[in-house]
């Protein structure tokens, strides 16, 4: 049988069965030996055999993993001083989107976080999307002109507003979402899912410890009225920010399409920080080209990939406060 896995808890596997639409068509599986080391990850699609059941108890075996249309991956940089700490994992896979939720108040909007988050997404070739919430509190002015070179896609969410241009473009398509403790990504799920509860009930059915909180969970969205195909959102509890130290340079450079074309004048090989003079970069800002806030939020991001920065906590600007995790 092949399956979508919806959520990963100590060598347990929760999957949903194709062509099954309710929660009770969920089914528990562990990794069968012939699949070596391979990781298997929410999002993952898998060929399952043995008990397919579901029944209490019930245990299938993932025989085998659908190639990945895309790997959304973060370096676990909680723990920088030990090798287990600097893993590369891999959060999901085969997502569409990752829809990046920020809060235009209380807490205020970090765009060093939004950046890193954008990074891990042009990397993993998957679309990102600005979710910007409490637009009650505030305005999206500031934010939006700080990406007016990028042409990003994002949604402005207040408590009484509908969610239907939301749910045009989570229709359809694997959804990640990301954010900070705070920032009404519960609320958000809740509103979108009105069954989260029950579906997040179930996962506790296959045991719940508190390695559990920081693992991701697919939720599937009800289909719109004359929808296509499924829609799934997958939260993501425990991912407060994205490690990027399996990104290269170059690569980072591509969460910064505004940048870009300042580099062409850039000696071979150029680091493109601070420190390396001949740098473009420097002369494309001065020139009117990018906004300056742009590239200090790259280069933050290039000094915390390359050790001397504090990849957990660097600076933002505009005296917010530091992005935590
Ligand atoms: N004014 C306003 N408040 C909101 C909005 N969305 C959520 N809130 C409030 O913000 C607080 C945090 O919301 P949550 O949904 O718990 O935030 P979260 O991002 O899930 O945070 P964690 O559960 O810590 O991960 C709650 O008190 C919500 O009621 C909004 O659009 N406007
Ligand atoms: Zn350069």
């Amino acid at each position: 049988m092949e399956g979508f896995v919806v959520a990963v808890d100590r060598g347990r596997y929760t999957c949903v069965l194709d062509g099954t639409e309710r929660v009770a068509a969920m089914v528990t599986a562990m990794r069968a030996r012939e699949l070596g080391r391979k990781s298997v990850v929410v999002g993952d699609r898998v060929a399952l055999v043995g008990d397919t059941s579901g029944a209490p108890g019930a245990l299938a075996r993932i025989v085998r993993i659908a190639e990945r249309s895309s790997v959304l991956r973060r370096t676990a940089d909680d723990d920088e001083t030990t090798a287990e700490g600097r893993l590369e994992r891999v959060v999901v896979a085969n997502a569409d989107q990752l829809v990046i939720v920020s809060a235009l108040a209380d807490p205020p909007p970090r765009t060093g976080f939004i950046d890193r988050c954008l990074v891990a997404a042009y990397d993993a070739d998957i679309e990102p999307l600005l979710c910007l919430t409490k637009a009650d509190l505030a305005g999206p002015e500031a934010v939006l002109g700080y990406y007016a070179e990028l042409e990003l896609p994002y949604v402005l969410i207040r408590p009484d507003s509908e969610l239907d241009a939301l749910r045009a473009l989570l229709a359809g398509r694997v959804s990640v979402m990301v954010g900070h403790s705070g920032v009404g990504k519960s609320t958000l799920v809740n509103r979108l899912v009105p069954e989260a509860a029950r579906a997040v009930g179930t996962v506790s059915a296959i045991g719940r410890g508190r390695h559990t909180s920081t693992s991701a969970v697919a939720l599937r969205l009800p289909r719109a009225p004359g929808g296509d195909g499924d829609g799934w959102i997958i939260d993501t509890p425990g991912v407060r920010s994205f490690g990027l130290a399996h990104v290269s340079a170059d690569s980072l450079l591509h969460g910064f399409p505004d940048l870009v074309e300042g580099t062409v004048d850039c000696p071979a090989n150029c680091p493109h920080t601070a420190e390396a003079p001949e740098c473009g970069l420097d002369a494309w800002v001065a020139a009117g080209k990018a906004d300056p806030r742009r590239l200090a939020s790259y280069r933050r991001l290039l000094a915390s990939r390359a050790g001397d920065g504090d990849a957990r906590g660097e600076p933002e600007p505009r005296g917010e406060p530091p992005t935590l995790g």
